[in-house]
């Protein structure tokens, strides 16, 4: 659509309305974050909205609305496949699309793929061979017009993943695919792109009935080149698998905050050729799940892999050290203006960690491992990563409260002020440290659970490993977590755009309600705590080889 400057978020509505012959009075159209009211001049060149109708639970983002009138088709000029996004990067894709318009005007046409939850479709070259998997925004598990029977709620809300919205897996897929910077970690070309074809699937009414006219519809989707492959990692044994390509793609799962990174989801290719007897490619896949809105479980398949023990090699350091977070969010506002900030603050953090991580020494397993949450006792509790969290934002909050101009609204005195903690004793405060001493979080819940949870730690474990210095207390504070749970850890933030906060319950650390100010402050204290935390890691993995060692030793 073509957009005026005099142009309003109503006469968008009013255009659309026509165009697509639905009513539009009660829904919203939003940019990114940001519902529009009036002014559009936030919105870029090729920018897609996202029209939400508000009453119906059921939406369908703009370009994706089902054409109902007659006349549609003679309206959209568009082609059958348009890539949303200006990046070179998407120069083998553009290659991918001639090809496969090439052959659906010679009559091959897509085929639908059974596997997952999602809806998806192989597309193919005139030769008949499978050349991209496109999965429709609005197919995905829960959403409106998903194939597989997984319905039942409105693009917008928590999805598979409750940090993950419904509708919102396709741009995180193209987003890996951009930070995979120099092909590093193998992900297969990806763009987000709007794709008309009859093989889509409409749901007939709230019900999620599937609707059998097989009209031409056209959707957003992610498109990713297929990659032929022999089987995936979970039909594998893994040994065979390059420590080099294990690496990388721990080093993307790691920036990205991967919360899906399961075998199914590595996709594997034999190299018999010659000289490459017993040799494999990995290609990592479905990215959907990556870069959630808050800090929650990620899942790391390769935690436990060998390879992941080993230590970097001096190239994956470079490629590190390289790595810019405010480069990468710039890059992801200017090809996916629509991906939320909480994302990038995810993005931003974890890259941090891994560089911080990396260049202490520590290897991609105890750097997983710091992220991923351990269940005691049927509770979950938060990571290392997330308790390194929780700590600055009490920092944060504790400056606010200290402060002598607290709550009189002058936001630059947070950058005026002077940090003097050069060296943060990490343990001892962040066993003591986590409650909330701005009256906001029950202190005395948390006060006597550190005390129960200090008593249960002087038990078994210390006097097993005597040797072990305080710091491997951390995690296991499982009465704690609890605490932290139930005192709703995250702060409302009371401002509601289209960026809702999600549900409290599920992350015990919130970032994306932070002001801009507050997140800066925040990454400072984050830094200071990330040594004397991996020190306390490395030191319980030399604790737990001195105990291999010993129990060894024992058998002889
Ligand atoms: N780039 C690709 N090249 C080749 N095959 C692919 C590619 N991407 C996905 N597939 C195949 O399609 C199947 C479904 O894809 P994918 O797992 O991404 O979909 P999904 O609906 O997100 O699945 P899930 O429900 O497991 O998360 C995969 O199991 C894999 O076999």
């Amino acid at each position: 659509m073509e957009l005026d400057r005099g142009d309003n978020a109503h006469t968008v509505k009013r255009r659309l309305q026509i165009a697509l012959n639905v009513p539009t009075e009660e829904s919203s159209l939003t940019f990114g974050d940001m519902v529009l009211k009036n002014d559009l001049s936030a919105v870029r060149n090729d920018s897609p909205l996202l029209l939400t109708r508000n009453i119906l639970h059921r939406s369908s983002s703009t370009p994706c609305l089902s054409p109902r009138g007659n006349d549609i088709q003679q309206k959209d000029k568009s082609g059958p496949i348009e890539i949303l996004g200006q990046s070179d990067c998407f120069y083998i894709t553009k290659q991918l699309v001639r090809d496969i318009v090439k052959a659906i005007k010679m009559g091959v046409d897509p085929i639908p793929v059974h596997s997952g939850l999602g809806g998806a479709y192989y597309f193919r070259n005139s030769r008949g061979e499978n050349v991209a998997i496109v999965k429709p925004t609005d197919e995905e598990p829960f959403a409106p017009n998903n194939p597989k029977g997984f319905v039942g709620k409105a693009l917008g809300q928590p999805g598979l993943k409750r940090s993950v919205r419904v509708g919102e897996t396709g741009i995180r897929e193209v987003a890996a695919y951009l930070l995979d910077y120099d092909h590093f970690a193998n992900v297969p070309p990806t763009a987000l792109v709007k794709i008309t074809h009859s093989i889509f699937n409409v749901n007939d009414g709230v019900n999620g009935n599937k609707a059998h006219n097989k009209n031409l519809v056209s959707k957003i989707a992610s498109f990713q080149q297929f990659i032929k492959h022999n089987f995936d990692a979970s039909d594998h044994g893994t040994s065979s698998f390059p420590v080099s390509a294990v690496h990388r793609i721990g080093i993307l799962d790691v920036r990205i905050f991967n919360t899906d990174r399961h075998a199914g989801n590595l996709l594997v290719r034999k190299l018999d050729g010659v000289g490459n007897f017993g040799h494999v490619e990995l290609i990592p896949i479905d990215h959907g799940l990556s870069l959630p809105e808050t800090l929650e479980d990620p899942y790391f398949e390769w935690i436990h892999w060998p390879q992941a023990s080993i230590p970097f090699s001096d190239d994956e350091l470079d490629y590190i050290r390289k790595l810019d977070p405010v480069r990468d969010c710039e890059m992801l506002r200017r090809e996916l203006p629509m991906i939320r900030e909480a994302c990038l603050r995810v993005l931003v953090l974890c890259t941090i960690f891994l560089k911080e991580a990396a260049e202490f020494g520590l290897c991609l397993a105890e750097i997983g491992e710091m992220m991923s949450r351990e269940f005691r006792a049927g509770e979950e509790e938060p990571s290392e990563l997330e308790i390194i969290c929780i700590e600055a934002r009490r920092l944060v909050e504790e400056r606010e409260v200290f402060s002598p101009k607290a709550g009189m609204g002058d936001d630059e005195f947070l950058f005026d002020i002077d940090c003097e903690e050069t060296e943060y004793d990490f343990t001892p405060k962040m066993a003591a440290g986590i409650g909330f001493g701005n009256g906001r979080y029950p202190l005395s819940k948390l006060e006597e659970s550190i005390e129960e949870a200090e008593e249960s730690d002087e038990g078994e474990e210390e006097q097993e490993v005597a040797t072990l210095p305080a710091p491997e207390r951390i995690p296991s504070i499982s009465k704690l977590s609890m605490s932290l749970k139930n005192s709703s850890l995250d702060s409302s933030s009371g401002h509601r755009s289209a960026n809702e906060q999600l549900p409290a319950s599920v992350s015990f650390v919130q970032l994306a309600d932070l002001t801009e100010e507050e997140w800066m402050v925040f990454l400072e204290k984050f830094q200071d705590l990330l040594k004397p935390a991996f020190a306390s890691r490395k030191s319980i993995t030399l604790g737990q080889k001195q105990r291999q060692r010993l129990g060894t030793s024992c058998q002889f």
